[in-house]
């Protein structure tokens, strides 16, 4: 498991720079909160540690390694639960993780296993064979967080992944990714929700692109 460090990361679409200087460390074992208001950058930053956005200044680090691209992150298992769910609306919500299973080389009868696994750790046993486009918005949600989950990453980025759902499913998801923690990965959660944030073992507050705290909110172990 690989700690994933954000060190002085100055990043923009085109114009003004959406993130400056922002520096951070995700831990193994840890959940840290990425809060603040809409606009805030909060987005930006999970691209860049996922390798999608290259920064202008500063670099994101796994291990030893600063992050070249996403192909690049992806190797060295750092998992990104977009925002808008990234998933196939053509496909059932089991294929959609079967699918992201067998890319990356597990065996069909693992990834089969392991797809009902997660779908049915958030809930979801019943919806494996329907149609992501048939699903309400939170079960699609908690479909790409499975997909993520199933992965077994060093690094897991979910992107609010609480948005849509109610109190039940809320904490069933925030109970997933502590256990994603305790399984040992570094796990990064952006969200608007302070309760969901309060949750988490350390917060970095963002505001106009810049980290304006960085609270613990636990201490380690
Ligand atoms: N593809 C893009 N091209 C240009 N500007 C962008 C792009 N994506 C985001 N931005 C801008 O970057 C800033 C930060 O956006 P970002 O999506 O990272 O914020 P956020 O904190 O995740 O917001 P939200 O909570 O609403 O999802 C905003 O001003 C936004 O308009």
């Amino acid at each position: 498991m690989s700690v994933l460090s954000v060190d002085g990361v100055t990043l923009g679409y085109g114009g003004e720079p959406v993130l400056r200087d922002v520096s951070v460390r995700a831990e193994p074992g840890r959940l840290l909160a990425v809060t603040g208001p809409s606009g805030a950058g909060k987005t930006t930053l999970l691209h860049a540690m996922a390798g999608l956005l290259r920064p202008s200044a500063g670099e994101v680090r796994v291990g030893d390694e600063a992050v070249r691209d996403r192909d690049h992150a992806v190797s060295r298992r750092v998992v990104l639960v977009p925002q808008d769910n990234g998933l196939a609306s053509i496909l059932t919500a089991g294929e959609n993780v079967q699918v992201a299973l067998m890319a990356v080389g597990v065996r069909p009868a693992d990834a089969r296993a392991a797809t009902a696994a997660a779908l049915a750790s958030l809930g979801l046993a019943e919806q494996a064979g329907q149609l992501v486009e048939e699903l309400s918005g939170g079960q699609q949600q908690r479909t790409a967080l499975a997909r993520g989950l199933a992965l077994a990453g060093d690094v897991l980025l979910a992107d609010e992944v609480t948005s849509e759902l109610d109190a039940v499913n809320r904490q069933r998801v925030l109970e997933r990714l502590r256990a994603e923690a305790d399984r040992g990965a570094a796990v990064v959660f952006a969200t608007h929700d302070a309760e969901a944030a309060a949750f988490c073992d350390a917060e970095l507050h963002l505001r106009d692109g810049r980290a304006e705290s960085l609270a613990i909110v636990k201490s380690a172990p």
